[in-house]
């Protein structure tokens, strides 16, 4: 009782906030890796500091010394391994509102014509069994990407992305990007994914979709030529077999402006686990 009788009079309202800011710093650090693979990683060197601080308690100076100098090293193979995350996170501070005045907004009409115009195509492709990788850009730049393709600058149009994905005709292979209203480039190479945890079923245009998923805060849509179903790929995460509607919601929320925003695989999962309840 005397300890916390003492610890809340010696409690300044600067100590407050700096609780606060700290949990609200790991709160989103948490939500950022989430179901990625820094997730494990994080355990896996936590685990590591529980055991050396154990180990140290205990007076087991071998494995104390061997722990105390794998976490010194561990450093330096965090930053290596981390490499992805860490630009991630940074990109995700220089995107808040506190930097940027707000996400991508296409108006109105324009709006509703592009997401429209997606997902026709989409559900054409579906149709058809024709596969699609379509990677829309938001935020963080692509131009990396773009420059690995052909730039196409065109409107969106459904005719468009349906004749791009055309089997055995000069675009269809890879990855178009589409920035706001416009295709930006066609036949584009992604980054594939490191991920050894995704499902087994998924091939190389699945991985490529989360690979550059990974790498940016784009959202990509794939169409498989293997059974025509449609999935999402974002911040590192799938999700498979969705209807044209539910692609339809997923695009609309995201043009919208950012208040209204979170991550859409996020959404759309915590609308699956209520549609299960
Ligand atoms: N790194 C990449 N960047 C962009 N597109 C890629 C990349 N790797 C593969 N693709 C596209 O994926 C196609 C191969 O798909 P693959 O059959 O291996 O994947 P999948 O995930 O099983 O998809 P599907 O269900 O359509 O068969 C390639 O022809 C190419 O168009």
């Amino acid at each position: 009782m005397q300890f916390f009788k003492s610890l809340f009079s010696n409690l300044r309202i600067a100590d407050i906030i700096d609780i606060i800011i700290v949990a609200a710093v790991f709160y989103k650090l948490f939500k950022l890796i989430r179901e990625t693979r820094a997730e494990q990683l994080t355990k896996g060197i936590f685990a590591l500091f529980i055991f050396a601080k154990v180990s140290g308690l205990l007076k087991l100076y071998t494995i104390n010394w061997i722990l105390e100098n794998a976490m010194t090293v561990g450093v330096i193979a965090i930053l290596i391994v981390f490499q992805p995350e860490l630009r991630r996170g940074l990109e995700y501070i220089g995107r808040s509102r506190f930097f940027t005045k707000s996400f991508l907004e296409i108006k109105g009409e324009s709006l509703s014509r592009t997401v429209d115009e997606i997902v026709e195509a989409c559900a054409s492709l579906s149709r058809q069994k024709i596969g699609a990788l379509i990677v829309l850009e938001r935020q963080t730049g692509l131009n990396e990407v773009v420059e690995t393709g052909t730039k196409i600058n065109g409107q969106v149009s459904s005719n468009l992305l349906i004749n791009i994905f055309i089997p055995n005709t000069p675009l269809h292979d890879g990855a178009v990007i589409i920035k706001e209203d416009m295709i930006k480039a066609a036949a584009c190479f992604l980054p594939l994914t490191e991920n050894m945890n995704i499902n087994k079923e998924l091939g190389t245009r699945h991985r490529a979709a989360l690979g550059i998923s990974e790498r940016s805060d784009s959202l990509s849509i794939i169409v498989s030529e293997e059974t025509g179903a449609i999935s999402i790929a974002e911040n590192g995460a799938i999700a498979r077999h969705l209807d044209s509607q539910t692609l339809k919601q997923i695009l609309t929320d995201m043009y919208k402006p950012k208040d209204s925003q979170e991550a859409f695989i996020i959404k759309w999962r915590r609308k699956d686990e209520q549609g299960e309840e």
